[in-house]
């Protein structure tokens, strides 16, 4: 299986780039998501037997203000991505989120539900979707929530820069979704590269970790495994105003995943423990 991957140095490119060691990794210098037809060019040029995007516009707040730019490498070069991939009858695997939703009710979200986005990014996100099952080819589009690791930026390296000087922090309680290691989500790609490569599985999956918690239950556990003594408020989302509005019920049904691939949500509690260590 000759892989290519777009994206090599944020939080799943890097994990995929640990554990996908034969497969190539294109970085923006090689391959610019803002110029979609170039990144279909550089697929058709390499002539894979499979194609990981893992390469986003993911700065939440920022795409408020930016929302051509988001559109541009979340919602165009995903769909150029997978009309390349359709062209040379290869599977497209694509990452996607639980912010295409609007966050109603409290029943986690069934890959089948519609979507709603309530902010920019979700919007680029959802776009990128419409426009990979647009193209007709193979494809899988994994949604996943609250993504963490070691490598780059995320919630926990938030708290634990945050724990330097603060030793009390107001966090929203609110907002439920699954915290998910980056290192699972590298893991359930490969699996289903493999599968769909021998021509099994495709659509649209829910990956995300479990249990359910909140942003100030997340925290209180990062705390917890760096033995650190942070005292965490929980407060509602109205009290910490951001540019863009975020989805109140994030929890993701992962059932379709098990059923295709047999692949489970991860704990994110154990894989906590050792992002942490490997951090402090
Ligand atoms: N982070 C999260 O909490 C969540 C992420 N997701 C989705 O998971 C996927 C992976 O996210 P994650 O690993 O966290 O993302 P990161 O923010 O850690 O990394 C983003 C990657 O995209 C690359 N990138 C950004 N802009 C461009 C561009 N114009 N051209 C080429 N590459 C670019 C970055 O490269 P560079 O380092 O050069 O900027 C980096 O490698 C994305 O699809 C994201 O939407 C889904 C749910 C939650
Ligand atoms: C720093 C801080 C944040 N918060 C809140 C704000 C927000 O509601 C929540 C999480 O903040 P973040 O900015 O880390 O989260 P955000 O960047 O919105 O995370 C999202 O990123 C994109 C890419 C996704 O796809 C989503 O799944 C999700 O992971 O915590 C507090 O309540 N107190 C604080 O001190
Ligand atoms: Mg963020």
């Amino acid at each position: 299986m000759s892989m290519l991957v777009f994206g090599r140095s944020g939080q799943v490119g890097s994990a995929l780039a640990k554990l996908a060691q034969g497969a190539r990794f294109l970085g923006r210098d090689a391959a610019d998501l803002a110029n979609p037809s170039a990144c279909a060019a550089a697929i058709l040029e390499a002539r894979p037997s499979v194609v990981i995007n893992a390469a986003a516009y993911t700065a939440v707040d920022r795409a408020e203000e930016d929302e051509a730019l988001a559109q541009t490498i979340n919602g165009e070069a995903p769909g150029e991505m997978a009309r390349a991939c359709a062209e040379l009858d290869i599977p497209f695997l694509h990452i996607s989120t639980d912010y295409v939703f609007d966050g109603s009710g409290d029943r986690p979200w069934s890959a089948t539900d519609p979507t709603a986005p309530v902010n920019a990014y979700g919007r680029s996100k959802a776009a990128g979707e419409a426009a990979v099952r647009a193209a007709g080819g193979r494809h899988a589009i994994l949604r996943t929530s609250w993504v963490f690791s070691a490598t780059g930026s995320n919630f926990v390296t938030t708290m634990l820069r945050l724990s330097e000087s603060r030793d009390a922090l107001n966090i929203v309680e609110d907002q439920i979704g699954g915290p998910t290691p980056a290192l699972a989500i590298a893991e359930a790609l490969l699996e289903m590269a493999g599968s769909m490569v021998r021509g099994r599985g495709g659509g649209t999956y829910h990956f995300a970790g479990a249990p359910a918690t909140s942003w100030k239950g997340f925290a209180e556990a990062i705390f917890v495994a760096a033995d650190r003594q942070v005292s965490v408020t929980g407060i509602p989302t109205k009290d910490y105003p951001t540019p863009a509005k975020r989805p109140l019920n994030s929890r993701l049904d992962c059932s379709a995943l098990e059923t295709d691939f047999g692949i489970r949500p991860p704990d994110w509690r154990a894989a906590l423990d050792d992002v942490v260590k490997e951090l402090t």
